[in-house]
């Protein structure tokens, strides 16, 4: 659905050239919920208005749908930009204008007959649960309202991509919540495909099926949201899961361990407690749990264990080979004494 191809965006500032975007090639398929990650300045904002050509690229390209953008002029784009809605954090709603007319500025713009804007409007409202707000003033609603405005503006003229721009970042965790739960409702029910940027893990690991995680304009991972979570390569991206996901034992903790210390990993249904008991009845080992956790990735199971194992080295590597031969993954935190 979207194809981004060895993309660079640099910036001309008075100081000179600022990289944005640097080489990043990226395909989201269609009717996918995208996460794109990073920390302030990791180029997120950059990639995303690349896509609708809000910023135009330095190098490489991007095809929505099939069509180069950057190829369309004038008209051809406007028509190609209808198909992109967008959203942002700070909603960017016109605050002298009704929740009705922020709406209807969207499909004027897109010179839909002016006999079918108030039905269209009203069927928009009612999707994102706003429908008694029409006449009051987005200064009369709250964050998560706003947002909701947003959404129905960016819908307005049927698009295929709807990108988010930080789209939560403002809210509070329930509010947040909601929004996201809109967004997973407009892609099931609406199969469009949403590009989600954030710099919250929590976003993307209660919606989004595949992201990527961008580090000074590049891309340093990217996959499947649930592979990503349950064994991250880049050491970011390690980082970025820790806030979601922590496993950091208390020092005073730490310093008691004398046997090697491992994080198990149990991916989907497995039964993780009782391959780890048949484990230690198997082999001459001690198991020590010392944290452990079953979170879920959306819908699906993610296991995690922390323990100690005692015993001679020989039957700990038997032990952890045991572990890994049952599909669970193993990483050594510290060998043991
Ligand atoms: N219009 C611009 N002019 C000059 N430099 C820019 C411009 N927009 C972004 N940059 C620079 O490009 C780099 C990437 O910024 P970008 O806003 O894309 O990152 P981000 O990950 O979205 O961060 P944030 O979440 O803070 O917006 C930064 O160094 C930034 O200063």
């Amino acid at each position: 659905m979207i194809n981004i191809n060895h993309l660079s965006k640099v910036y001309q500032t008075k100081k000179g050239e600022v990289s944005g975007v640097n080489n990043v090639s990226l395909t989201i398929n269609e009717g996918e919920i995208y996460g794109i990650v990073g920390y302030s300045g990791a180029g997120k904002s950059s990639l995303v208005r690349c896509i609708n050509l809000l910023e135009r690229p330095t190098k490489g390209n991007i095809t929505v749908d099939g069509v180069d953008l950057t190829k369309l002029k004038s008209e051809k784009l406007r028509q190609a930009r209808l198909k992109i809605g967008m959203i942002f954090q700070h909603f960017n709603l016109v605050s002298q204008k009704t929740v009705f007319e922020n709406i209807a500025f969207s499909l004027k713009a897109a010179k839909v007959p002016s006999n079918q804007i108030a039905s269209r409007v009203e069927e928009l409202l009612a999707m994102v649960g706003l429908s008694d707000k029409r006449d009051v003033y987005p200064g009369q609603l709250s964050g998560g309202q706003k947002q909701r405005v947003g959404i129905a503006r960016a819908l307005a003229n049927d698009p295929k991509v709807l990108l988010c721009d930080e789209a939560t970042s403002a809210l509070d965790p329930t509010t947040t919540k909601s929004i996201l739960q809109l967004l997973k409702k407009i892609n099931k029910e609406m199969n469009i495909t949403i590009v989600l940027i954030t710099h919250e893990m929590d976003v993307v690991k209660e919606i989004c099926h595949r992201m990527a995680i961008m580090q000074a304009g590049k891309v340093v991972e990217e996959g499947d949201v649930y592979e990503i979570f349950a064994s991250p390569k880049n050491e970011l991206t390690r980082e970025f899961i820790s806030s979601v996901i922590s496993f950091d034992l208390p020092a005073p903790v730490l310093e008691k361990v004398t046997g090697t210390l491992v994080k198990v990993i149990f991916k989907g249904e497995i039964a993780g407690e009782s391959i780890i008991s048949d484990m230690v009845q198997k082999f001459k080992v001690k198991g020590n749990f010392l944290h452990g956790s079953i979170d879920y990735i959306q819908d699906a199971p993610l296991g995690i264990f922390v323990m100690e194992l005692n015993g001679e080295k020989n039957e700990v590597s038997k032990a952890i080979q045991y572990i890994e031969n049952r599909s669970a993954h193993v990483e050594v935190i510290k060998d043991g004494i």
